[in-house]
């Protein structure tokens, strides 16, 4: 089996770990996501939703504490030694070069691509629906469609963890739930651990099987994402929700 080959999805802990931007005030991380597991973690604006993401990422560094990914302490790695892909809201792609070649840098940071690796853009552009588009750079794309570029790399790249920030918070309703629904493809082959920063619940409950709420730099509730929605996980989080109906959440994205 090729290193390509070898996707699965890996477990992850986070250990005491904490941090604070300069000025800020401490976060504290504890946190055990099964491998494969399909997680929305959900919180108020400024919660810490986007730093627990670049923490386990390894674009920012910990004060304290240890990142365990599939049973190894990755806490001393860059982000591009650890077994993650992240995925933003935006800005996922270099301008300047091609979709083929954004998708290629998936296998080769260099893009010295050999035939297996040309044959696996092609391949990963078809199946997100961009063939035809290898060509074109991602000014001459659409918003879903840079993300759709976005995810074909993590195809390609296959790590063991898929990080999302808030992936389709740029897009329409019916994009949304295309994407969710190329996610959904791409865990049921790869069976990628994913976490997804998202403000919406709906977004929530069509992919993900667990839910983290985070809440003033901690981790304040977890469970089945049925039982938050239902309301029986976390009072804060009904709390949240309530807020978020109340102020129209679709217009506020
Ligand atoms: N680079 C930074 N420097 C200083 N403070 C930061 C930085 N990035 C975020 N913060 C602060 O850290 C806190 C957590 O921010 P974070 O972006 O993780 O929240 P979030 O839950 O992702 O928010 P949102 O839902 O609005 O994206 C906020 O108070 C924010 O202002």
């Amino acid at each position: 089996m090729t290193k390509a080959d070898a996707a699965h999805g890996a477990g992850i802990t986070l250990e005491k770990l904490r941090f604070a931007y300069p000025g800020g005030s401490e976060m504290a991380f504890d946190l055990t996501i099964s491998p494969s597991d399909i997680v929305a973690v959900m919180g108020p604006s400024g919660s810490g939703k986007s730093t627990l993401l670049s923490l386990i990422a390894g674009f920012e560094t910990p004060t304290s504490g240890r990142i365990m990914i599939d049973g190894k302490d990755v806490s001393g790695l860059t982000p591009h030694r650890r077994p993650v892909s992240m995925v933003f809201q935006e800005n996922n792609l270099f301008a300047h070069l091609t979709v083929a070649q954004n998708v290629g840098l998936g296998r080769s940071p260099a893009l010295k691509l050999t035939e297996e690796d040309r044959a696996a853009v092609s391949d990963a552009l078809a199946r997100t629906g961009l063939a035809g588009k290898e060509d074109r750079l991602p000014r001459a794309l659409s918003g879903g469609e840079r993300q759709r570029v976005a995810l074909a790399r993590v195809l390609i790249r296959k790590r063991p963890v898929l990080l999302m920030d808030e992936p389709f918070a740029s897009l329409g309703p019916a994009l949304r739930d295309e994407m969710l629904d190329l996610i959904r493809a791409l865990h049921a082959e790869q069976q990628m651990t994913v976490l997804m920063a998202t403000h919406d619940p709906r977004d929530a409950e069509r992919l993900c099987r667990t839910m983290i709420f985070v809440e003033e730099g901690q981790v304040a509730a977890t469970g089945t994402t049925a039982a938050f929605i239902a309301g029986d996980a976390s009072e804060a989080f009904n709390r949240y929700i309530g807020a978020r109906r109340e102020i129209n959440y679709s217009t506020t994205n």
